[in-house]
C-alpha cells in the first residue's frame, strides 16, 4: 500500500486570479492505493458525507482513470469540501502521486499536473490547475499558458473556515468578464508585487500585492461577514487579506509573531456575526509527500 499527504492550497491570493496559488502546511488529505482490478473509493474525514463515493463523481476517480491505474483508494479528508482550501484538488493531486508510483507511471510531478487538473473539470466544469500545482509543488506556483514556475517560499498564514460553503461554480459564475485598463494595470502591479515577496520570504510585499479589484469585490459579497473579518485581521497586524480560492475561506498573510492574533480576531469576527469558524495558523509550505507502508 502506498500513502500521500496532499496539503491544502489557496488560489488566486486576489491578484492572481487562476494563476497564483500556494501550498499550506495544514490540512492535509491522506490518499492511501492498493492496486485493483476497478477503482473504488472510500471517503472518511472532514465533510465526507458531502463527497460521492462513485468514481465518476469523485476527483480521484477522474485521476485513475487518466492515468489507467484502477485501485483501491481511500481519502481520509483534512480539507474540508467547499471551503476555499482546494479540497477537491488535494484528493486529486495524493492520487496522482500515489496512483503514478503504485503503477511505475515515471510521470514527473509537473506532468502530474493536467492529470490532478482532470479531477478539478469533475467539479467545477474546468481543469483548472492553480490548486493541484501547488498541491503537487509546493511552495508558490504560477500557472501561465499551460506552463508552470515554482519557487520554495516561507510565508506565514492564517486560513480561517467559516462553517458556510461556496462551490466554485457559483464563486465562477460571479467572476466579471471584463475589466478596464485602469484595473488591469493596478492589479498586474500588485500581482508583481506579491511575486518579488515570495521570493524574498517577505510578507510585506505578499499582503501588499493580494490587493485586486477586478475578481475579489464580487466573490465578497458570497461571504457573510467578510469585511469584519478582513478589518480585525488587519488591525491585530496582517499585511494582507484576501479571499482563499473560491471563499468562503479567508487567507490572512502575516508576521511570524502576528499569527496566532490575527487568528484570534477573525475568529471572533465571524463569531460577532454568528458564523463559527476555524482558523488555521501556518505558512506555506512543502508539496505532496509519498510514503511506504
Ligand atoms: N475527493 C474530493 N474531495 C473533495 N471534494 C470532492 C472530491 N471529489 C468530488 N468532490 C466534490 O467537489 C466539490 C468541492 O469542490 P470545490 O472546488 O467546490 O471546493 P474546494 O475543492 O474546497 O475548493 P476551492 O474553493 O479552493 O476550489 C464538492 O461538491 C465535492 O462533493
Ligand atoms: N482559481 C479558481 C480556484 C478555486 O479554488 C477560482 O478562484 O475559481
Amino acid at each position: 500500500m502506498l500513502t500521500v499527504r496532499a496539503p491544502a492550497t489557496s488560489a488566486n491570493l486576489g491578484s492572481g486570479f487562476d494563476v497564483f496559488g500556494v501550498a499550506l502546511g495544514t490540512p492535509a488529505d491522506v490518499v492511501r492505493v492498493e492496486r485493483a482490478p476497478e477503482t473504488t473509493i472510500s471517503v472518511t474525514g472532514a465533510g465526507s458525507q458531502y463527497i460521492p463515493e462513485d468514481p465518476k463523481k469523485n476527483t480521484v476517480g477522474a485521476v485513475a482513470d487518466a492515468l489507467d491505474a484502477p485501485a483501491r483508494i481511500r481519502i481520509d479528508k483534512g480539507v474540508r469540501p467547499s471551503s476555499g482550501l482546494g479540497s477537491s484538488a488535494a484528493s486529486a493531486a495524493g492520487a496522482a502521486v500515489a496512483l503514478n508510483e503504485l503503477y511505475d507511471r515515471g510521470l514527473t510531478r509537473e506532468e502530474l499536473v493536467p492529470i490532478a487538473a482532470e479531477g478539478e473539470a469533475l467539479v467545477s466544469g474546468e481543469a483548472h490547475s492553480d490548486n493541484v500545482a501547488p498541491s503537487l509543488l509546493g511552495g508558490f506556483t504560477v500557472v501561465a499558458d499551460g506552463g508552470i514556475t515554482q519557487v520554495d517560499a516561507s510565508i506565514p498564514v492564517v486560513a480561517c473556515l467559516p462553517e458556510t460553503t461556496v462551490s466554485t461554480r457559483d464563486a465562477r459564475d460571479v467572476v466579471p468578464e471584463h475589466a478596464s485598463l485602469d484595473d488591469v494595470v493596478d492589479t498586474v502591479g500588485h500581482a508583481a508585487t506579491l511575486a518579488v515577496g515570495m521570493t524574498r520570504d517577505d510578507p510585506e510585499l505578499v499582503g501588499r500585492g493580494m490587493a485586486d479589484r477586478i475578481v475579489t469585490p464580487e466573490r465578497t459579497a458570497l461571504i457573510e461577514g467578510y469585511e469584519r473579518v478582513r478589518e480585525a485581521a488587519l488591525e491585530a497586524g496582517a499585511t494582507g487579506v484576501t479571499v482563499s480560492g473560491a471563499g468562503p475561506g479567508i487567507l490572512a498573510v502575516c508576521r511570524g509573531s502576528s499569527r496566532r492574533d490575527v487568528a484570534a480576531a477573525m475568529l471572533e469576527a465571524f463569531d460577532s456575526v454568528g458564523i463559527e469558524s476555524r482558523a488555521y495558523q501556518t505558512a506555506v509550505g512543502e508539496g505532496a509527500r509519498l510514503y511506504r507502508e
